[in-house]
């Protein structure tokens, strides 16, 4: 990252919603347990922000690792909200259920620890999904997209991340399995009649897909 870029992402840092104390200690907790895979808080309040926007009631987070992006949204929903959060890790999970609780937004929160596609496979056919954030397994991004999109009410929004891998989805000599498989989900929402869809530039890329 050169200096301007990193300049900029503390400008946007500085201008949007401040972390406070259980963000910041989740932040710290969450650097020692695995420092690559949490969200920023930029991130995180890019989701508040959208969460609050749409209204959403009915949320899904795939891959909730140690909590950030649901305390992001869990926050943001209306009392009577309530997030789905699917995580296979045990560990991971009871962190976050641990500032989920004092943040005081644990009782809108329905943690399901266990492979995310059994959990989304077992939901009724007829649901009505508002918002969904998939961040998990890049190679099974494809499946929950299919499933949430079945369970999305018109006008949801599903918001895939990492959709740039660090711009190896640009190299086409590059196989790895997730970055393959990101590709090819990123052609296959470009081309899906059954929505609107853009990548933009926040973090990894992300993809924001509107149901029609
Ligand atoms: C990039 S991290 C998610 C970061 C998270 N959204 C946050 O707020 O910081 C990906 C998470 O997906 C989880 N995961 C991977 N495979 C999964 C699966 N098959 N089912 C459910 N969760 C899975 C991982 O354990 C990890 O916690």
């Amino acid at each position: 990252m050169d200096a301007m870029q990193a300049a900029l992402g503390r400008y946007l840092l500085s201008h949007c919603e401040s972390p406070d104390d259980v963000l910041r200690d989740l932040a710290v907790e969450t650097e020692a347990t695995a420092p690559d895979l949490h969200i920023t808080h930029y991130e995180g309040a890019l989701l508040s922000m959208i969460t609050r926007i749409t209204g959403a009631r009915r949320v899904v987070g795939v891959g909730v690792f140690t909590g950030y992006s649901s305390l992001c949204i869990a926050r943001a929903m209306p009392e009577d909200g309530r997030l789905l959060a699917l995580e296979i890790n045990a560990e991971w999970a009871a962190i976050a259920e641990r500032y989920w609780k004092r943040a005081g937004v644990d009782h809108k929160i329905d943690l399901r620890v266990g492979p995310a596609a059994d959990a989304l496979l077992a939901l009724p056919e007829d649901d009505e999904v508002d918002f969904a954030f998939i961040d998990a397994d890049k190679v099974n991004h494809r499946l929950y997209y299919e499933e949430l999109l079945r369970r999305m009410r018109p006008g949801g929004l599903i918001l895939l991340a990492d959709s740039l891998r660090g711009g190896r989805v640009l190299k086409d000599d590059c196989d790895a399995e997730d970055v393959v498989a990101v590709r090819e989900l990123n052609e296959a929402v470009h081309a899906d009649d059954r929505v609107d869809s853009l990548i933009f530039p926040s973090g990894d890329g992300a993809t924001m897909v509107r149901k029609r």
